[in-house]
């Protein structure tokens, strides 16, 4: 079975909804999803990278903070430089998602150091192969898969309310999507 890791932080739960909805098409397309959150940028993260390195491919997420990854996303990153060494990890699926609270917010530069660090593993990086879900302000309704125009990777936007309302059902979607994606990419490629 494709065996997908979706390796996260979320502060307040935003993040959190993101990877449980990319969690969900993994599994309805038929692989093993592994969710491995992390907690702060000072955990031990020797089992996350270990499950990590199991898996066939790896979809790394955080919000953004500060127009960037949160800080236990960037210190994992840090943390698999002892992979990078040997490349370890060259060839296994990669993709990426982050969640803010503005519709821009500076998404791009989270997903462009996700998609560096798995360029620096010799990944294999997956986009979202989704068309813009809106191309005004007034299509981008609630409903609407990638009403944010992202190919990258999936971005999602959370507003100041509780993670079981908010990102909308079509940035839920969006990440579903995402999870069946990768996991049938990832199967055609290892078999
Ligand atoms: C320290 C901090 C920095 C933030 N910086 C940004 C930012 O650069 N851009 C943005 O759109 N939202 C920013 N936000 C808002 C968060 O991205 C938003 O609340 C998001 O839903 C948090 O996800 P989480 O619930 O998974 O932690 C920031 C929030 C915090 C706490």
């Amino acid at each position: 079975m494709t065996t997908v890791a979706i390796i996260y932080h979320s502060g307040y739960g935003h993040t959190a909804v993101v990877a449980e909805h990319i969690a969900k098409g993994v599994t309805e397309a038929g692989g093993n999803a592994v969710l491995l959150k992390l907690e702060s940028a000072s955990q031990d993260f020797t089992e996350t990278l270990e499950a990590a390195s199991r898996a066939d491919a790896i979809i790394f997420g955080a919000p953004t903070y500060m127009g960037d990854i949160s800080s236990p996303l960037r210190a994992f990153f840090e943390a698999t430089s002892k992979i990078w060494f040997t490349l370890g990890w060259k060839d296994k699926v990669a993709g990426g998602f982050t969640n803010s609270l503005s519709f821009a917010g500076d998404k791009a530069h989270s997903l462009n150091s996700i998609l560096t660090l798995a360029m620096q593993h010799g990944m294999i990086w997956v986009g979202t192969g989704l068309a813009p879900g809106a191309h005004s302000n007034s299509d981008a309704a609630p409903d609407v898969v990638n009403r944010l125009g992202y190919y990258i990777g999936v971005a999602t936007q959370s507003d100041n309310a509780a993670p079981d309302i908010t990102p909308p059902a079509g940035d839920r979607e969006f990440a579903r999507l995402y999870g069946a994606r990768i996991t049938d990419i990832t199967r055609k490629l290892k078999g």
